[in-house]
């Protein structure tokens, strides 16, 4: 039985989680962390993890950037494995994150789905290919209780895409304005907010007289909460180190 500590117990992606390892026989959660320790689950909240006395295997974060130091400090303290779902992280997050993973297995991915990830490994060798005469735009669009904008994933498709490319784009994050004509070295990067969309990101390869555009869809948080779940299951079995989808997908 794999027990897990649920970081977000009482957001959208943690509700999901809920409904997903309690269909699985081989998973259960025996604590959570959260903001707001109110929450109506079978297991105890904590909002300062010092107090919590049960042990998990493994940590699945879907929280908020601002959550960030209190749960890695616990999974770096207790040496417990973590997959760090949660976007908007800053550069000293990632620093922590590198630091890390020298001591205890870290999985961080903006993105759980297996599509998302397959997609940044083609856009990685499509870049190079088609580096002359297109323009690279990404357009992504999420519901209206989304904290951080640009998404993680739209930033996670801009760097496979730099990745692929010989001279580096610089990312424009949106446009407007009486004078803000698209250079050529920009990648320009669009986010839409409304309603319940789960997640949309298209990726343009915009060139003369042609346009490519390359969608991805998650019809529902499910995908994200199934690819945590998979992820957890894969980390707890790794040496100290840094994972991602593309290397459980790879396995
Ligand atoms: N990598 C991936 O595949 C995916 C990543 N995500 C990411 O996961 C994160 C959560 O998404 P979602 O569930 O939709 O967001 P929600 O806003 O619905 O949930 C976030 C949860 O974290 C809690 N929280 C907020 N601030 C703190 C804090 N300082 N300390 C502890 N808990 C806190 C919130 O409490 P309260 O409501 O009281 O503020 C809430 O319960 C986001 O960053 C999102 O981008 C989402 C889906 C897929
Ligand atoms: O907040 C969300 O909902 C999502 N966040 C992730 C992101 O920022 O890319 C992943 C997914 O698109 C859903």
């Amino acid at each position: 039985m794999l027990n897990i500590l649920l970081s977000g117990v009482g957001g959208a992606m943690g509700h999901m989680l809920q409904t997903i390892i309690g269909e699985d026989p081989d998973c259960q959660i025996v604590a959570g962390f959260d903001i707001n320790t109110d929450q109506d689950t079978p297991f105890p909240v904590y909002s300062d993890l010092s107090q919590c006395e049960e042990k998990a295997d493994v940590i699945i974060d879907f929280s908020h950037y601002k959550a960030f130091d209190s749960i890695f400090g616990y999974a770096r303290d207790t040496k417990t494995p973590i997959v760090i779902a949660t976007t908007g992280l800053s550069e000293a997050n990632l620093a922590d994150i590198e630091a890390g993973g020298r001591e205890f297995p870290v999985f961080r991915t903006a993105n759980l789905s297996l599509g998302i990830n397959l997609l940044a490994k083609a856009l990685r060798d499509m870049a190079g290919a088609l580096e002359d005469g297109f323009d690279i735009e990404i357009i992504e669009k999420h519901h209206n209780k989304k904290a951080d904008a640009p998404s993680g994933t739209a930033l996670l498709l801009a760097d496979a895409v730099n990745d692929g490319l010989k001279n580096k784009k610089d990312y424009t994050f949106g446009r407007h304005g009486r004078d803000c004509k698209r250079e050529p070295q920009e990648l320009g990067i669009h986010a839409v907010r409304g309603g319940t969309i789960p997640g949309e990101h298209t990726v343009l390869f915009a060139g003369n007289d042609e346009l490519i555009e390359i969608h991805h869809t998650a019809l529902s948080k499910k995908v994200f909460a199934n690819g945590a779940v998979t992820a957890a299951k894969y980390l707890v079995n790794q040496a100290p180190g840094l994972y991602n989808m593309e290397m459980l997908i790879e396995n």
